[in-house]
């Protein structure tokens, strides 16, 4: 489903169009498994989702049994089918689903359900796409979603995370039948009915400060009840099974009542007068919504939940994890719900969006899907990068109308969180704290806000008596609202402890990029709660809220003595050689000044800092690492936001996530982190704020620049994935048209080129290490990470130092560089791994022929 990598001829270079970090005291140790990207063995042993193939494998493993038993196969469906003939079956073997049959009215309906394994194949052509889109991010989880044709997996998750948003089983399969095009295969209703069985019938809330166990099924509560660890946890002094009326229970689809959220904004009174002028809840023309009705046959405010009679019992604060752990156990997970607004103990915060913020409608609908029944869910909510995460949280904020704890991922988040909720809401300077290693405020009054770091709070070595003051000042009391950002990269481990430390009433989490090569995302599951809403990246561009970007892959060939020394070089140092490729100088030269030209601001990404440096320096630019100043990066920060002079600035790593420049509409990426989608999506996330992206025609553009035939390639083709699955598509270019024509073309010589490779070879190991901002300061985003950070054993040694000859430091880097690679060469000849035979051959071969050129001499 990936779009085609097409190749470019130069001509058209209009088209040019986010570890284990360990870092500075308040800064978290984060672990992003898409490092094991980094391994290649890795990368193809674990895939993506395998909690769900897992589950899969289960029922196919029954499946054969039953086939077995009496003819059916794993997902129930008759053995018959797969002796159907036609004349292509043979073609498509088992995968040759011509019987399901195809319903009369089928063009009319966008969906085609796989029976085999959940997968549903969306036509995102159809004039219902867009509200098939709605229920199926609300069903299942989005795998991948270019131009025309979607795909989407309905996985245990995600039907846990549709019945927590409200939907019922029956409306599931009512829906998805009505928009296929074929009958919903009975494995999957099935499977939708297995799945969806006990999820969300069990909810945890906290109402007049006593924890509840709510269900509108009486038997499930029986059914819990029965459970010994339960049963003891039940506080006996109140009535069992107590109906409690749900004023305002409204479901997902259904239109929010009463809901705070939107209550105030421009955008509320703007949907107002879209509901009476009869569009859609999507802007959608009616016509385009009678055809969804007509077709789908359900109107969305159809699907209102009746749960006039809810039943719960009182269980006893202190063993509130028990019990949550036990369903879990029983297969009931809990939904926890905050019941907020009768809260009385907890004193209220008077927080309110400013009457100028107007929230945008997908801001919206993420938050309708966590106050859909007047209530707080806990949940996780992904909308792309730019896209306005912190609006979304500081709008729950003021919605929810409690203390609130922020945690993120580092010091500088730390201010910025601070800085936009003075910016969006009327919270003022001595309402809202900050809690970092340098800072450690309490707001004033009963309640307020605290900004901190998920480490700061985590941390439980060293701390200072400051610290453990504050600390006492986190845990002493109920926070309302607990706001995690960034949750996709923080460890497990680190989450249970801010989760068991921290007691607050509800959770939500934001990410841009919700993946993980491994399981953990079950964690956040669990320990969050499901995923709430899933935003679609290009609708968001479609419609102008983030900017469209043209992506382009440049392919810069190697020149023959980097290539030879790629080759030779077992160490980190391979890197470095395709990073300084003096051919990608050229074309990143070429790039900037093309961009300038069209009047683009440019960001240059390295995460080696040593080619940072050098290309900073060699093109006359102006950059920052880790070890730039805080001043220092202001004053370069502000020369790119101002001043016409500064067009172009060279970022490490520490720009990924930290840094907001809606100036920049131009990104180019000379090295990266190995083959990280993470990193790939957050970078491309400093130009979908671009600020001209609602100009006519404008484009933002996104260069991989990567050294052909080395490793770099297998490692851009993998961090590519997340975006190509958001719809994006890589061009590549293979020549940049008028290049050779530039005047003051750098490394043009080949005099100049082993000048260059000279300098590399003398570099130390430790700054050829892609990974490492060694200079990272405190604070910044980007850590230290190396392969063994992510449990791999390291395959390069630790620091080296090789030592440069006199001649060099004197100036005669020419001479210097065959004195070097003389003795380079003959180390290497030594310390050689044993070489591939067609290697071994050719050097042989070589040894002879020197050795009968001299015999000739
Ligand atoms: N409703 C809105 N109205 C106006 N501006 C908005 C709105 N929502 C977000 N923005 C602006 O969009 C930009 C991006 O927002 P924000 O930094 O919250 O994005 P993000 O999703 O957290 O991005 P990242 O994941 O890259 O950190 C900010 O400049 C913010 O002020």
């Amino acid at each position: 489903m990936a779009p085609k990598r097409g190749h470019e001829d130069g001509s058209d270079v209009a088209i040019p169009f986010k570890k284990k970090r360990t870092s500075d005291n308040d800064d978290y140790v984060d672990v992003d498994d898409d490092e094991y990207a980094e391994s290649e063995a890795n990368s193809s042993l674990v895939p993506r989702g395998a909690t769900i193939n897992f589950s899969a494998l289960t029922r196919k493993l029954e499946a054969s049994r039953k086939v077995q038993e009496n003819g059916n196969d794993s997902m129930g469906l008759p053995a018959h089918r797969r002796q159907q003939d036609s004349l292509v079956s043979h073609i498509f073997q088992d995968q040759d689903f011509s019987w399901l049959h195809l319903k009369p009215d089928h063009a009319s309906r966008p969906l085609w359900i796989s029976p085999e394994d959940g997968h549903i194949i969306l036509e995102a052509f159809s004039p219902i796409a867009e509200q098939a889109q709605d229920f199926l991010v609300a069903i299942s989880e989005p795998v991948s979603r270019p131009a025309f044709i979607h795909e989407y997996k309905l996985t245990s998750y995600s039907l846990y995370a549709a019945v927590s948003v409200g939907l019922q089983t029956e409306d599931i399969i009512e829906v998805l039948n009505r928009l296929s095009k074929v009958p919903v295969p009975e494995s999957i209703t099935t499977f939708i009915r297995e799945r969806t069985l006990s999820y969300g019938k069990v909810k945890l809330v906290l109402k007049h400060n006593k924890y509840f166990v709510e269900s509108s099924h009486p038997e499930t509560l029986q059914t819990l009840l029965k459970d010994k660890v339960i049963r003891e946890a039940r506080v006996h002094s109140q009535v069992v099974d107590t109906s409690i009326k749900a004023s305002t229970f409204t479901t997902s689809r259904a239109p929010v009542k009463g809901n705070l959220v939107i209550a105030g904004t421009k955008e509320a009174e703007k949907r107002k007068e879209d509901s009476g002028n009869a569009t859609g809840a999507n802007g959608a023309p009616t016509a385009d919504k009678d055809l969804f009705t007509s077709v789908v046959g359900v109107e969305s405010d159809e699907i209102d939940e009746d749960d006039d009679n809810v039943h719960a019992f009182e269980i006893d604060d202190a063993k509130i994890d028990d019990v949550k752990k036990r369903c879990n156990e029983l297969e009931y997970p809990m939904l926890e719900e905050y019941d907020f607004r009768n809260d009385t103990v907890n004193p209220n915060l008077d927080i309110d969006l400013k009457p100028s913020t107007v929230i945008r409608p997908y801001q919206e609908t993420s938050l309708s899907k966590m106050f859909g029944n007047g209530r707080a869910r806990s949940g996780i909510i992904v909308l792309p990068c730019g896209a306005g995460k912190t609006l979304v949280g500081i709008t729950a904020a003021c919605t929810i109308k409690k203390s609130c704890l922020v945690l993120c991922t580092s010091s500088v988040s730390v201010m910025q969180w601070r800085q936009q909720f003075i910016q969006w809401s009327n919270i003022t300077d001595r309402q809202i704290a900050v809690f970092t290693a340098d800072q450690k405020e309490k707001f004033a009054g009963d309640s307020g806000i605290v900004v901190s770091t998920y480490s700061m709070v985590a941390n439980t070595h060293n701390r200072s008596h400051e610290s453990k003051k504050m600390m006492d000042f986190l845990t002493s009391r109920e926070w309302g609202f607990i706001l995690l950002d960034e949750v996709h990269v923080v460890p497990a481990a680190m989450f249970r402890r801010v989760v068991t430390t921290i007691k607050a009433h509800s959770k939500l989490g934001l990410t841009a990029t919700l993946v993980r090569e491994d399981d953990k995302i079950a964690d956040l599951n669990y320990m969050i709660g499901p995923k709430l809403y899933e935003a679609n990246w290009m609708d968001l561009a479609a419609k102008g809220h983030i900017a469209n970007v043209q992506c382009a892959e440049v392919w810069c060939p190697m020149t023959p003595e980097f290539y030879r020394e790629y080759l030779r070089e077992q160490s980190r140092k391979r890197m470095l050689l395709y990073c300084m490729n003096p051919k990608k100088f050229q074309a990143c030269q070429f790039l900037i000044k093309y961009h300038e030209d069209r009047g683009d601001k440019i960001i240059v990404f390295s995460d080696n800092v040593f080619a940072l440096e050098a290309y900073a320096k060699k093109l006359g630019k102006l950059y920052i690492h880790g070890g730039t100043g805080q001043v220092e990066r202001m004053r370069i920060l502000q020369h790119f936001q101002h001043s016409p002079e500064v067009n172009t600035i060279f970022l490490s790593k520490v720009g990924d996530t930290s840094i907001d420049l809606p100036e920049a509409t131009c990104l180019i990426q000379i090295s990266s982190h190995f083959g990280s989608r993470r990193q790939e999506a957050q970078r491309l996330g400093r130009i979908l704020r671009a600020k001209r992206r609602n100009d006519e025609g404008f484009n933002a553009f996104f260069y991989s620049l990567v050294s052909k035939d080395t490793q770099e390639m297998f490692y851009s083709t993998k961090r590519q994935q997340f975006l190509i699955d958001q719809g994006y598509a890589f061009k590549v270019i293979t020549h940049l048209d008028g290049l050779e024509e530039m005047p003051d073309l750098v490394y043009r010589t080949r005099d100049e080129q082993i000048e260059l490779i000279s300098s590399v070879l003398m570099a130390n190991e430790s700054e050829a290490d892609l990974g490492t901002d060694v200079r990272a300061g405190e604070g910044d985003l980007a850590g230290t990470i190396t392969s063994k950070d992510f449990g791999m054993p390291s395959r390069f040694p630790a620091v080296q130092r090789t030592t440069g000859s006199l001649s060099a430091l004197s100036g005669g880097q020419h001479m210097s560089y065959v004195e070097q690679n003389k003795s380079a060469n003959k180390k290497l000849a030594r310390e050689a791994a044993p070489r591939h035979k067609l290697f071994a051959k050719r050097d042989k071969d070589k040894a002879s022929a020197r050795k009968e050129g001299r015999s000739q001499a």
